[in-house]
């Protein structure tokens, strides 16, 4: 149903994410499994705003925040950074956005970001997209991306594994349990795997062009 005349939407108004109610799938997957490859797809066909927690954090680091050292350090370590930080970039990029239907990239990367989110946000996610890829065919992926990403080298790639093997699996385990989570395998190619991606989006969720 679209907005009355005269009638302000609430997506452009929402002060707080109790006013935006959003919808909010989170995209899971190993590092270069594809999440933000195949995010750009289901923003193009679906409608969703693409929120990556590490492009945030990114952003924060270079914007001179009081937090600038800590994000830099952790991100140079493949460690998560405090979930009250990522929590409060999230908010805002929702608010900002205009829009009330978020892939939230990366995140929860551990059981301190999903219980905080959980806690901080009340908000429950329809469900959790998880890129399923080999370690072999990631550090291939992520060895040639050439976007002068700092923890793009063998020594912090072998960390960012270790810490999805450790953390990330967990959050993983914990949707699972509640029938939440969608595997894909993201070995194949990009358009395979998107070809999968839309099967769960569903065609009656797709945009007119
Ligand atoms: N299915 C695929 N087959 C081959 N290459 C791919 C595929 N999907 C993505 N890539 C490439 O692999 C690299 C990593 O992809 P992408 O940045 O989407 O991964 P990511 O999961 O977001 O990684 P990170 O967790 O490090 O942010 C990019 O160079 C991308 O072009
Ligand atoms: N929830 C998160 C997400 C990311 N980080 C940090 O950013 C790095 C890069 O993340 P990508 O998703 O872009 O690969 C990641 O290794 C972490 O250091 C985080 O702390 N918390
Ligand atoms: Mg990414």
């Amino acid at each position: 149903m679209g907005t009355a005349v005269g009638a302000v939407d609430n997506k452009e108004t929402a002060r707080s994410l109790a006013d935006l109610n959003p919808s909010v799938v989170f995209v899971l997957g190993g590092p270069g499994s594809g999440k933000g490859t195949q995010c750009a797809n289901i923003v193009k066909h679906f409608g969703y705003t693409h929120l990556s927690a590490g492009d945030l954090l990114r952003a924060e680091r270079n914007s001179g925040s009081e937090n600038g050292t800590m994000i830099s350090n952790m991100i140079k370590e493949g460690q998560i950074v405090p979930a009250v930080v990522t929590i409060k970039l999230l908010e805002r990029a929702m608010l900002e956005s205009g829009n009330d239907k978020f892939l939230i990239d990366g995140f929860p990367r551990n059981e301190e970001n999903r219980a905080a989110f959980e806690d901080v946000t009340k908000i429950v996610p329809s469900f959790v997209l998880y890129f399923d890829c080999s370690e072999e065919e990631m550090e291939r992926r992520l060895l040639s991306r050439n976007q002068g990403r700092e923890d793009d080298n063998v020594e912090t790639i072998r960390k960012r594994f270790k810490v999805f093997l450790e953390s990330t699996k967990k959050v993983l385990e914990y949707y699972n349990a509640q029938g939440k989570v969608r595997k894909i395998d993201a070995g194949r190619p990009i358009e395979e795997v998107f070809q999968s991606v839309k099967g769960i989006f569903g065609p009656k969720n797709e945009k007119a062009d």
